[in-house]
């Protein structure tokens, strides 16, 4: 079966094919890949990581078959202002960047790094735009399911095993038990990382690791039992995904615009509901600028330091870039939307 060059069809090929050359830079801009895929960047995005590890070879997936998977995966994403493919794309794209970090060269195995790409590609699938605490207020049919404990990363879990059931779209289909076996469990691990819920024990475990790190000869990370690498590769995706405040400015603002619509939509439903209206989800009283100082201060800024720690000097850019932009979002406080400062 014969796939398209670049895994979707595109009518700007050649432009599409200059922004995904920039796969393995920090400032590869998703937007773009959404603008020139016709709306396909998850594809687009983890197709071609996917190429650029050679994942198919080593483990003889089918490209017709991956293709397939990728494309009803992004469909499953919901169009939300920003829990949607593109964020899956983001994600993924940025995971694959933080995997090539020199202080982990040759500690994860082929498998672990497949694992946490296609964490990363089905983090958010299904996701309905509204936090955990809304679904568990509002008494919906994922909290009952789910029994409270991180709903929504149970939720995308279970939406990306049920699509790989179709043999079409099984791109697991030549591993063998024991693999498989491995796959999922990393999986299932890395995506319940992403419950913010989660954050402060990571933290905590990630700066005891850092604390008594053992590097080889030339500076490589030791991870010796499967809670050590299964710790890093969790932090890892949570980094990942809460990248957005340490990349280029234009990219940052535009994630920030589409996070505060999803929270303002939310507010509006809590307040058509009666009920109170959550932390930064009224839109009548934003301080979006003071939300990111505060964002990065207390979450953002604290795990990334830790990061930039444990793979020292991989991350130092990227702390700079987020230090640079907590800077901008400090002297822009009540400019940007006219809207009343509180
Ligand atoms: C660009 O801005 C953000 C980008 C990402 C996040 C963020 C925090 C935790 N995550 C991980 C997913 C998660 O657990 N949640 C639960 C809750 C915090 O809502 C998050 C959205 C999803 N993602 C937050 C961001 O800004 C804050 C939220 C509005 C102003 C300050
Ligand atoms: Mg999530
Ligand atoms: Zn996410």
């Amino acid at each position: 079966v014969n796939v398209p060059e670049l895994g979707v069809e595109t009518q700007y090929p050649q432009e599409l094919a200059d922004v995904l050359s920039r796969i393995n830079d920090w400032g590869l801009d998703t937007f773009k890949v959404e603008e020139l895929s016709d709306q396909r960047p998850l594809t687009a995005i983890t197709y071609r990581i996917f190429q650029e590890r050679e994942l198919c070879r080593i483990y003889s997936i089918e490209q017709s078959t991956l293709l397939k998977y990728l494309l009803t995966l992004e469909d499953h994403y919901q169009q939300v202002p920003y829990h949607n493919k593109a964020h899956g794309a983001d994600v993924c794209q940025s995971m694959h960047v933080l995997l090539n970090a020199s202080a982990l060269d040759g500690v994860f195995t082929e498998l672990e790094i497949m694992s946490a790409i296609f964490a990363s590609a089905v983090h958010d699938v299904d996701h309905p735009g509204v936090t955990n605490q809304f679904l568990i207020n509002t008494n919906s049919d994922l909290a009952i399911m789910y029994n409270d404990e991180s709903v929504l990363e149970n939720h995308h879990l279970a939406v990306a095993f049920k699509l790989l059931q179709s043999q079409e779209r099984n791109i697991f289909s030549n591993l063998t038990t024991k693999q498989m076996k491995t796959l999922r469990k990393m999986v299932i691990d890395m995506v319940l990382a992403t419950d913010m819920s989660k954050h402060m024990q990571l933290l905590a475990d990630l700066k005891t690791m850092v604390e008594s790190k053992k590097v080889t000869g030339n500076n490589i990370i030791m991870l010796e039992t499967y809670d050590d690498r299964i710790q890093v590769l969790q932090n890892m995706i949570h980094c990942a995904d809460l990248s957005n405040p340490t990349k280029p400015l234009d990219i940052y603002t535009r994630w920030t615009d589409r996070i505060m619509e999803e929270f303002w939509r939310q507010g509006d439903k809590e307040r058509d509901l009666r009920l109170e209206i959550s932390p930064m989800c009224d839109r009548r009283v934003a301080s979006v600028e003071k939300s990111q100082i505060g964002f990065i201060e207390f979450i953002v800024h604290p795990l990334w330091e830790t990061w930039a720690d444990l793979v020292y000097p991989d991350a130092n850019n990227i702390l700079e870039t987020l230090e640079q932009n907590r800077d901008w979002y400090q002297s822009h406080i009540g400019q940007e939307n006219g809207a009343l400062s509180s």
